[in-house]
């Protein structure tokens, strides 16, 4: 609902009531009707401030109803009804005024700002456009390149830039109602012909055709796919060539074709999930509700190379006492270097002041005696790490709470080299650990839920999407993506190239194809696993039989390669070629192709056309198979977990959902009954036969989604 209220004898506040962001629900909106109604009509009101309670101006449109009937009176009208009125509207924003709501604020005829407010137009990121005049009031108030800007990324922008760029008239350290009141009072009787934007000429862009042309081909390069972004651009190009009430009528049509899309759908089922994985549950009982996780003041790290070097300045800059530990002095040394430098260029980014030097490195592991939490990130081997994980059990204080970040290894065997298995979690960050969002917190059956918890929150201080896991190979990211690249491989024997198989991934909206990624973290790392799991076989023998191994099809061709030396963009070759070693711009690899011809040949396989679809169904179908059995035997507590693992860490397209979201958009039937006709074709690939789970939610015609 929306409060009115006569303050200070002649200003009529109306303040939003919907928490916990006072989103614009049907009920809030007839709210401001009847609230603006009220003032205008009340003569004692001579000027009208709008306010959100609890800090926070608006959060807009509520997103819960996009799905619905959506009733109670639209936005825009009540928009124009605001910037039509004939006393002073003036908007005071703290907190956020983000989509829907920044659009009210720009139907008002003055903003006053909260120093520590943010703005923006974040609808792009939900699959829709500024569509309540947002497209063609902003560029008319700051000009046609900084709305663009902000409205093809949706970034929210600092109260300091807000004025900078004119979208605020006003910004306040002291109490923002209070200024707006004051401010409105000092405006009440003037005239409002110039205060109303949409009667606002849009400032003229120069080479208009050009301007719009580069920016759509921009758009085009990096939404990969995402209609929004360019609906976005077109809205904006609308609102620079058109008068206001013909943009309008093109940001309708434009919005409409949006608002239904399958895109839209899974972006703002994306921007739940990521918010659900924080109602974490294990299946011991363990729930984010119940668990009080242990306070952390000192952290440590133990190894200092590439991951332990992202995770002390991810740790530095949440504000934490860290104590680096690095056995090998030439390692610490060069660790202390980087990390400075870390976390100087992160401060740099922010605009931020260097994080205070709270880091203490040593040599010795005795060092981390005092830290609250420590965090493993030794090399991945197991023997190593069970080692650590025995001088910790020794070194540290009672209640400590043990974390390994590793990959793949078992953290129950882990837990067992200690003396209080109950204290040890995963924590698995992703490359580089200061950068990446998403970080596994892995419990074992006999973690306690206070140390998920402790680690979870320790997640969320890191600015990470953490996502609570139980333990088996791999988790749940690179569980799922060994069957991604197994068929990956299996299609390269069958007639496909790198370059086929990653166009195909990278037209579906992956940042990159899974051969130039493989290239970039190094062949050499999934060998030296394939290795340690007996798989791999020096040299090549032929036969069928050849690529049988442990029961079920095998393709060694990427041992093959790393026989070769060819480790990817480390050794300047892989699976395709770079200028040189470390270089990063991959080229066709004519090498690569008759190699791979000489293999068929050798191994009596006759190369047939592969086509994407084909790449796509087996490559993800295959991933979204393991998804399934990894809910069945509970390692994810819901699709959210393995949706948001996907888009955080794995470069999986937001506006496909999710591969459990996009498994529900083609259709749970459609995935079955491809994935049997592929394991008809392949029985020897086990991973293309659809589990149980997957069978059982067909046949029952249920969905794993309610937004499907
Ligand atoms: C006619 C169509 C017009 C569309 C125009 C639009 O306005 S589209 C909506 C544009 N607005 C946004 O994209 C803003 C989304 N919200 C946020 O960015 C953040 O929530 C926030 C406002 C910056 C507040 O962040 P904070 O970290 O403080 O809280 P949470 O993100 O955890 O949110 C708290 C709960 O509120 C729910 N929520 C937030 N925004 C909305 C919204 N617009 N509609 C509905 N619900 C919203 C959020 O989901 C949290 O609840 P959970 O139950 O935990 O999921």
């Amino acid at each position: 609902m929306a409060q009115f209220s006569l303050v200070s004898a002649s200003v009529g506040l109306i303040t939003l009531q919907n928490p916990p962001v006072n989103a614009l629900s049907a009920v809030l909106r007839q709210g401001i009707v009847d609230a603006v109604e009220k003032a205008l009509c009340d003569p004692k009101v001579k000027s009208v401030v709008i306010c959100g309670q609890n800090g926070i101006f608006c959060g807009g449109a509520d997103i819960r109803e996009f799905g619905t009937n959506m009733r109670g009176p639209p936005l825009i009208p009540m928009i124009h009804a605001i910037e039509s009125a004939n006393k002073p509207m003036v908007a005071a924003i703290e907190g956020s005024a983000l989509g829907g709501g920044l659009e009210l604020a720009l139907g008002c005829h003055y903003r006053i700002a909260h120093s520590q407010a943010r703005l923006g137009l974040p609808e792009v990121t939900l699959g829709l456009l500024p569509a309540a005049g947002g497209s063609q009031r902003l560029p008319r108030l700051i000009g046609v390149p900084a709305a663009l800007n902000l409205i093809t990324t949706g970034r929210h922008v600092t109260a300091a830039e807000a004025l900078q760029l004119g979208i605020v008239d006003q910004v306040t350290d002291h109490n923002t109602v209070d200024a707006a009141v004051k401010f409105s009072q000092s405006v009440a009787g003037q005239s409002l012909d110039g205060r109303r934007i949409s009667t606002y000429p849009c400032p003229v862009q120069p080479n208009l055709d050009a301007f719009f042309e580069e920016a759509m081909l921009k758009v085009r390069q990096s939404a990969r796919g995402a209609i929004a972004p360019v609906a976005c651009v077109q809205a904006v190009r609308a609102a620079a060539t058109l008068p206001y009430a013909q943009g309008m009528k093109r940001e309708k049509e434009l919005m409409a074709t949006l608002f239904t899309s399958g895109q839209a759908r899974a972006l703002q089922y994306c921007f739940f999930a990521q918010r659900a994985v924080g109602r974490w549950s294990t299946p011991s009982g363990g729930r984010w509700d119940t668990s009080k996780p242990r306070p952390v003041h000192t952290a440590a790290v133990i190894g200092l190379g590439t991951m332990g070097r992202g995770i002390t300045v991810a740790l530095a800059q949440t504000g934490l006492s860290v104590v680096a530990v690095e056995t090998q002095v030439k390692q610490l040394t060069e660790a202390k270097q980087a990390v400075s430098g870390m976390l100087e260029r992160g401060a740099t980014r922010r605009g931020a002041a260097p994080t205070p030097d709270r880091i203490t490195y040593s040599e010795n592991i005795q060092a981390v005696a005092g830290a609250d939490l420590v965090i493993e990130a030794v090399f991945e081997d197991m023997a190593l790490k069970e080692k650590v994980f025995r001088q910790l059990s020794d070194v540290c204080k009672p209640g400590a709470l043990l974390c390994t970040n590793t990959s793949a290894l078992d953290i129950d065997h882990l837990a067992s080299q200690t003396r209080n298995p109950e204290l040890v979690v995963g924590m698995h960050f992703f490359a580089p650990a200061h950068v990446m969002k998403l970080l596994e917190v892995v419990y074992g059956p006999r973690s306690s839920s206070q140390a998920v918890a402790t680690a979870m929150q320790l997640g969320k201080k890191m600015g990470k999407i953490s996502v609570a896991v139980g333990n088996c190979r791999g988790f749940v990211g690179n569980r799922m993506l060994k069957p991604y690249l197994e068929q990956a491989f299996f299609l390269l024997e069958e007639g496909a190239t790198p370059e086929l198989v990653d166009r195909a991934l990278e037209d579906f909206g992956f940042p990159m194809g899974v051969f130039k990624v493989s290239d970039l973290s190094g062949l050499d790392v999934g060998w030296r696993v394939r290795k340690a799991d007996g798989m791999v076989e020096s040299g090549l023998s032929t036969g069928p039989s050849a690529r049988i191994r442990q029961g079920r099809r095998y393709s060694p061709l990427g041992d093959l390669l790393c026989e070769q030396g060819r480790f990817g963009q480390k050794t300047g070759r892989g699976w395709y070629l770079y200028d040189k070693p470390g270089g990063r711009v991959s080229k066709s690899d004519p090498w690569l192709h008759s190699f791979l011809e000489e293999y068929r040949v050798q191994q009596g396989l006759v190369a047939r056309r592969v086509d994407q679809q084909e790449v796509l169904e087996r490559c993800l179908f295959a991933l979204i198979n393991e998804g399934f059995q990894i809910l069945e035997e509970g390692i994810a507590a819901g699709p959210e977990d393995i949706d948001a693992i996907y888009v955080f860490g794995y470069g999986w397209p937001r506006h496909r959902g999710g591969p459990m979201f996009y498994a529900g958009m083609v259709g749970l039937a459609k995935v079955m009954e491809r994935l049997d006709h592929y394991h008809q074709a392949h029985p020897d690939e086990p991973s293309l036969q659809p589990c149980s789970l997957l069978r059982r939610l067909v046949a029952s015609g249920k969905k794993l989604h309610s937004q499907l």
